[in-house]
């Protein structure tokens, strides 16, 4: 198993996307869960003994937290099965850590640093510099913690690590992003008067993506930390011990979607495997969201199938809880017979690239007709033709190049390779469904 972060290089050709001969049938195992890797590493991290992680996502964003993890110290240990064993440490300093493109590591290690027994200083790709972290290094700062950025509210920065921090309330404009928040919460109960984090926005702008946020109270709570989370826009943490984690990582529901759509695009059938019935995956949604485009949709004992109904019809939808569907959404979409809305995703043009801006792009140079709004996207879907579907180092756009692929004549994907930041196993488990006789 590789250990180092793979890397986001461009390969010189694009990756000609295979064209579906018959209607997608099959079925598909997915790794674990991105959001549930993280927030369990970080947390076994912190935790009072050793953790057992089993069936992690191994990919580019895992990778990364598990090498900033050993970097201040912790032992991250491959164990003979796939899991890993997380043996907390006294974290220590200096340390480099690189988030590479990783929300996750870039939002979730700073409020772990400031433990940290010496300076810990974070960057990460260029586009990483872009992302938005200055409300994060604020609420940090109005806790306690002493942050070099030279002003620049962005990576990278160097959190001075003291061996722990006052903590208590701040307030931070969380818009921007949800990880903001749950980056404080996974590591406010071992400050010393615990965290109460309070939303606040001009505009009453709402925090996105509260299913994350909602799946990082729920992983708190399961490792006996208390959070009150009954006052919208506001989280308390109490502090205390954080318990060892034994935990079986549930397979990532969005990036299951591209392989759901698959069997939309062309009139067939896909089934993923181990589905859960109770989930806090923002992903879970496309129960809903795919009924609605017209599939069928069954949970059952084989896990979730999705079958292309007698049409596939346009999405109006609010995504704001979901942000991270909608470049796949986009390109089903603008595969389908009538208009789509997305809506309420004015967030995604802090993502891993401009969302919007690169699925206008990308999605009108195939001839499509699509328009960005304030807050998401209009397509009204027209016959779509061949060419290079620019991927951005998205790994979604570049998941969204695929979908257009099996449907379309001539897509070739620009850095497919991109796919490794949550599944480096894309194209071979495309290939091989979408290629089933
Ligand atoms: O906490 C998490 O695991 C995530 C939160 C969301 O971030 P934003 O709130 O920045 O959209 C989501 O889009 C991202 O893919 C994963
Ligand atoms: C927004 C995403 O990732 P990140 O965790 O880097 O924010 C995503 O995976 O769609």
């Amino acid at each position: 198993m590789q250990n180092a972060p793979l890397s986001p290089s461009t390969p010189a050709q694009p990756w000609p996307a295979p064209r579906a001969a018959a209607p997608v049938v099959g079925t598909v195992t997915m790794p674990g869960s991105k959001s549930v890797t993280n927030r369990a590493l970080l947390l076994a991290a912190l935790a009072s003994g050793p953790s057992t992680l089993r069936a992690p996502l191994r990919s580019r964003d895992t990778l990364l937290m598990a090498d900033a993890l050993r970097a201040l110290g912790v032992g991250v240990e491959d164990d003979a099965n796939g899991s890993w064993r997380i043996v907390p440490a006294t974290l220590r300093g200096p340390a480099t850590v690189d988030c590479g493109l990783a929300g996750t590591v870039m939002r979730f290690l700073p409020p772990a640093a400031v433990l940290a027994d010496g300076p810990v200083t974070l960057d990460g790709d260029s586009r990483a510099r872009e992302r938005p972290m200055g409300r994060l290094i604020d609420a940090l700062r109005g806790l306690g913690a002493e942050i070099e950025d030279d002003g620049r509210a962005a990576l990278p920065f160097t959190v001075a690590g003291r061996g722990g921090l006052p903590g208590g309330s701040v307030t931070i404009d969380a818009s921007a992003s949800s990880q903001f928040v749950s980056g404080l919460l996974l590591s406010g109960a071992r400050y010393e008067k615990g965290l109460v984090v309070h939303h606040s926005a001009d505009g009453g702008r709402p925090v996105p993506s509260l299913p994350h946020i909602e799946m990082t109270v729920t992983m708190l709570r399961d490792a006996g930390v208390s959070v009150d989370d009954s006052e919208p826009n506001t989280w308390r943490v109490e502090p205390g011990p954080i318990a060892p984690l034994d935990l079986d990582v549930e397979p990532d529901l969005s990036n299951a979607a591209p392989f759901l759509a698959a069997g939309l695009v062309t009139g067939g059938s896909v089934t993923i495997t181990g589905w859960p019935t109770r989930t806090t995956q923002a992903g879970d949604a496309l129960r809903d969201l795919l009924a609605r485009m017209g599939a069928v949709v069954t949970l059952d004992d084989r896990g979730l199938t999705v079958a292309a109904g007698p049409r596939l019809i346009g999405l109006d939808a609010d995504l704001h809880d979901v942000g991270e569907l909608t470049p796949v959404l986009a390109a089903l979409a603008a595969l389908a017979e009538t208009p789509s809305r997305l809506r309420g995703v004015a967030h995604l043009r802090g993502h891993e690239t401009d969302r919007l801006a690169a699925l206008v792009t990308e999605l009108n140079k195939l001839g499509g007709n699509v328009t960005e709004t304030d807050d998401g996207l209009r397509i009204e879907p027209r016959p779509l033709h061949g060419g290079v579907f620019g991927s951005y180092h998205d790994h979604r756009m570049a998941q969204a190049g695929a979908l257009l692929g099996l449907a379309v004549d001539g897509i070739a994907v620009e850095n497919v390779a991109t796919t490794a930041k949550t599944m480096p196993t894309f194209t071979a488990v495309w290939t091989e469904l979408v290629s089933q006789p």
